[in-house]
């Protein structure tokens, strides 16, 4: 049967809960989320679920800075190369497991573009290669 699109708020929340379900077991990423954000789950899966419906779907309820979220985050344990690849191989993963179509590919661009401009900016901030 062919894979769904990630066009609706019930699939972008499927598609972070799968996503998350990798980065919490990863023994690079997990501890960045568990132990150096201390990330409440709770209060976190709403947020990232309105950052991608207002990316994919044009919703307007997430108006948080993003951006400086990561750099605070990387001032308490530094984000690497490495950390942006494994990051992006989760959700490029986790994408193309359960979805397809116009939005999901979207998706994919836009991670990729986003992630690819943080780690740059991190890295001018930081002045040196990361
Ligand atoms: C090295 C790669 C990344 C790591 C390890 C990472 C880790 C984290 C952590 C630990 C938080 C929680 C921060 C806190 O509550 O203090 C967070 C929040 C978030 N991340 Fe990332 N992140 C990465 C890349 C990205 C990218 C590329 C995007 C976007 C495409 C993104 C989107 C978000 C969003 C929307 C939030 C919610 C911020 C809020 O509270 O409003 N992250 N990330």
């Amino acid at each position: 049967m062919a894979k769904p699109d990630l066009d609706n708020p019930d699939r972008i929340r499927q598609f972070v809960e799968a996503f998350y379900d990798k980065l919490l077991v990863d023994e690079r990423l997990a501890p960045i989320f568990l132990d150096v954000a201390n990330v409440d789950i709770r209060e976190h899966f709403p947020r990232i679920q309105a950052y991608w419906e207002k990316l994919l779907l044009g919703e307007n309820n997430y108006k948080r800075h993003t951006m400086n979220i990561h750099r605070q985050l990387h001032d308490k344990r530094e984000l690497r190369s490495a950390d942006f690849d494994q990051w992006l191989a989760y959700f490029l993963e986790t994408v193309d497991e359960h979805f397809a179509g116009e939005k999901a590919e979207r998706a994919k661009r836009v991670a990729s573009q986003i992630a690819t401009n943080m780690h740059k900016a991190l890295e001018r901030d930081s002045g040196k290669p990361l």
